[in-house]
């Protein structure tokens, strides 16, 4: 009762429990859960939570002065504030009067275009389920390259509906092996993810490492070093030098690197 009382990570909380590879981390998994579960939300928090295999790190992605609260972000940010304030209501039973909620900061950039248009692309995007075999893929990718054909002159990159569908193109094409496809889509998405996740975040550094993968995989070496230390920048900061996927950033750096024509 006392753990289904708190609001964060509840799903992942009972992962844990069940999982008997973590019965050795349940106690500081607790203990972990227990603590952050104080954290109250903000839609522009100065902390963020990460995963380091079944640990939780909370790390702080700005400046905090002595005394000020720490938050975390309880919900998706790159949602419009009606959403996200419908979604904490329902979820955790509270009016968020956060900053970012009280000047609905970038609503108008979420959802820009053409509205017939972003709420096809909206609707075909919650048809998708999470895809797994090949045949799939291809009905997603299919479905991808339709609506971004047909929005061209209809719907920035900005809107966070073609973002979406910029997104499962990219994984679609990923899974189907198409990576030079896979990179047109993922370098669009680049600068979206800039201006909704500015300065330290964890998605945004994530998902410049996916580009860079595929820049690599495409011999493109200069420019998968620069995105590998611009998210290297960042995941400093949201994950810290010692997470093992900054390790991963460093040992591909190390690869580009090797693979840079001499001189
Ligand atoms: C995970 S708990 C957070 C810790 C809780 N404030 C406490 O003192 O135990 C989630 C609950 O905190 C409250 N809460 C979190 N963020 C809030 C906010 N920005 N404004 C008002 N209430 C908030 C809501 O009641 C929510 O259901």
């Amino acid at each position: 009762m006392f753990l289904c009382s708190n609001g964060l990570s509840i799903e992942s909380c009972y992962i844990f429990l069940f999982a008997p590879e973590n019965f050795v981390f349940l106690k500081q998994t607790l203990f972990s859960f227990l603590s952050m579960s104080l954290l109250n939300n903000s839609c522009d928090p100065n902390c963020v939570i990460v995963f380091e295999g079944p640990q939780l790190h909370l790390r702080a992605v700005r400046e905090i002065h002595k005394g000020e609260e720490l938050t975390i972000s309880y919900v998706e940010t790159m949602t419009p504030s009606p959403e996200r304030q419908q979604h904490l209501r329902r979820q955790y039973c509270f009016d968020c009067d956060c900053l970012m909620c009280q000047s609905r900061s970038k609503d108008a950039d979420m959802l820009a275009g053409d509205e017939q248009a972003w709420k096809e692309a909206k609707e075909v995007i919650n048809t998708m389920g999470a895809s797994k075999s090949q045949e799939e893929w291809e009905q997603v990718l299919v479905k991808c390259r339709t609506l971004l054909k047909n929005n061209v002159a209809r719907l920035p990159d900005t809107n966070i509906y073609q973002l979406k569908v910029l997104d499962l193109a990219m994984d679609a094409c990923i899974n189907l092996g198409l990576l030079e496809e896979a990179l047109l889509y993922g370098n669009r998405t680049l600068e979206p993810y800039r201006f909704y996740y500015p300065g330290f975040h964890p998605l945004r550094a994530v998902q410049m490492m996916r580009v860079a993968k595929l820049q690599y995989s495409q011999d493109l070496f200069p420019q998968a070093l620069e995105t590998l230390k611009q998210a290297y920048d960042i995941m400093k900061v949201t994950h810290g030098t010692e997470h093992s996927l900054v390790c991963d950033l460093m040992m591909l750096k190390d690869d580009c690197e090797a693979s840079m024509p001499l001189g």
